[in-house]
């Protein structure tokens, strides 16, 4: 479904690859945690899956095709196949949840017919039947999350990226929006889904690939989020050097973990925000679960093989839940007295790329294979939807707000400024072409 090939990505003007020959398959219907501390490369992974980004070196297969042969024009019916959901949600202000929905299928030409029943249907699957009249600023952010995934999902996608979706949310509407997405992904959707929260990659016990400073050091299935990143996380903000329990690493795989239910991850989550901080989540049931699945109790063990004070800390925190974990399965283990011999470390990531250095940098488009006045203001328009740049109230012809990184190169490249992009175009929806006459009205579209 998704395989990478001794995949690496390096951004023009970095010496150090973002991502560093990635060898990876995410088979059909999986669901995969994407985890890995701030700027490690896990938005990188999913960018290169959508055609934003491509590799340095290596090969990309999606759904069976070569990404690296598909030209530039292609790439928004490439798209058709993908739903994206985002932190920041994207939705059109000023139209409607039905119209927000019915937008995807419109500009993709589905018959009138059609998103009078997908429309319904879908937000009744995302929980917001009845609610197709309001506007995005009558919803709550988790109701605002749930039409950005109903958008994602309408067209019945077969893979969906999330890119920290839970991000902008409160524990307890997060695990709504985790409900979800494991109701999706239990339909055959494979999700891939970018994530800090501990606690929902503890509870949900799925497939986790962690990434650190651009390499996989960890693809577990029925996996946490794993002991050695929470102390990165908790470590990051002190610079100190952490280093992970090749104990914890070596966990061995399990299958995939029950269907959480919602109370039971908002509870986690309520730990888990706190654990953020640098402390752990402070439920019982995930942890258990984790200590069944695995046959172990990796967090408790990791915190015992850490010797400075977070992890003493750790060590207090968990030691009553590992001890609850690993009762019902197997005895719970005594935490070693001394650290484990056997150490991997795991290396920091690069440091984050700020505001100044992007404006520097190179466009994030891609490259046209050919060059020809299409293929050139597709590129322009991948360069526009890959900025994140807000859509602005005036609607789905609307122009983003100026960026200066991405004006420039959108016009450089093909003379279709970004400002005369629809919202259709810049998120690879729509070939190049401007506003349409009549667009609102659309019911026919580019087909493929
Ligand atoms: N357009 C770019 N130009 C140059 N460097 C970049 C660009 N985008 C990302 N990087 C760098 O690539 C590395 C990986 O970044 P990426 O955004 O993929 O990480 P991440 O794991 O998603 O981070 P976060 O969790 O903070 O979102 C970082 O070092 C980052 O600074």
């Amino acid at each position: 479904m998704i395989r990478f090939d001794a995949v690496t990505k390096t951004y023009p003007g970095q010496s150090r690859p973002a991502l560093d020959d990635l060898g990876v398959e995410i088979l059909r219907g999986e669901f995969v945690f994407l985890v890995g501390a701030s700027g490690s490369g896990k938005s990188s992974f999913l960018r290169l899956i959508l055609k934003e980004e491509k590799p340095t070196k290596g090969k990309i297969h999606v759904l069976g095709q070569d990404l690296g042969s598909i030209s530039s024009r292609k790439v928004p019916y490439f798209r058709r196949d993908l739903g994206v959901v985002f932190q920041d949600f994207r939705l059109l202000p000023n139209k409607n949840v039905y119209e927000n929905v019915a937008f995807t299928l419109r500009v993709i030409g589905k018959s009138r017919g059609f998103i009078q029943s997908a429309v319904p249907e879908t937000l009744k699957l995302v929980g917001l039947d009845g609610k197709g009249k309001r506007m995005p600023h009558e919803l709550s952010g988790g109701e605002q999350q749930r039409v950005a995934i109903a958008r994602a999902i309408v067209n019945k996608p077969q893979i969906l990226l999330a890119d920290e979706p839970t991000g902008n949310l409160d524990p307890v509407t997060s695990a709504g929006i985790m409900t979800l997405l494991e109701r999706i992904n239990s339909s055959g959707t494979t999700v891939v889904m970018a994530t800090h929260e501990a606690g929902i990659v503890d509870q949900m016990q799925r497939r986790v690939i962690e990434l650190s400073a651009g390499e996989i050091v960890r693809d577990e299935r029925g996996a946490g989020y794993g002991a050695a990143l929470g102390d990165v996380d908790a470590a990051l903000t002190g610079e100190e050097p952490v280093e992970a329990s090749a104990e914890a690493a070596a966990a061995p795989a399990a299958p995939a973990g029950p269907v959480p239910d919602e109370e039971a991850v908002a509870a986690v989550l309520a730990g888990g925000a706190a654990a953020k901080g640098g402390r752990k989540a402070k439920a019982t049931t995930p942890r258990s679960r984790a200590a069944k699945a695995t046959g172990s109790v990796p967090k408790a063990a990791a915190a015992a093989a850490a010797s400075d004070a977070a992890a003493a800390e750790l060590a207090t925190d968990t030691d009553g839940e590992a001890a609850t974990a690993g009762a019902p399965a197997a005895p719970a283990k005594p935490a070693p007295a001394k650290p484990a011999p056997a150490r991997k470390p795991v290396k920091k990531a690069a440091p984050k790329v700020d505001r100044k250095v992007m404006e520097e940098k190179q466009p994030l488009y891609v490259e046209p294979e050919e060059r020809d006045e299409v293929t050139d203001a597709a590129a322009a328009i991948t360069a526009a939807a890959t900025a994140s740049v807000p859509v602005t109230p005036a609607g789905d012809t609307a122009e983003p707000a100026a960026e200066p990184g991405t004006a420039a190169p959108a016009a450089k490249a093909g003379g279709v400024a970004s400002e005369h992009l629809t919202l259709a175009e810049r998120l690879g929806l729509r070939a190049p072409g401007g506003p349409r006459e009549g667009d609102d009205q659309q019911e026919v579209g580019p087909t493929k």
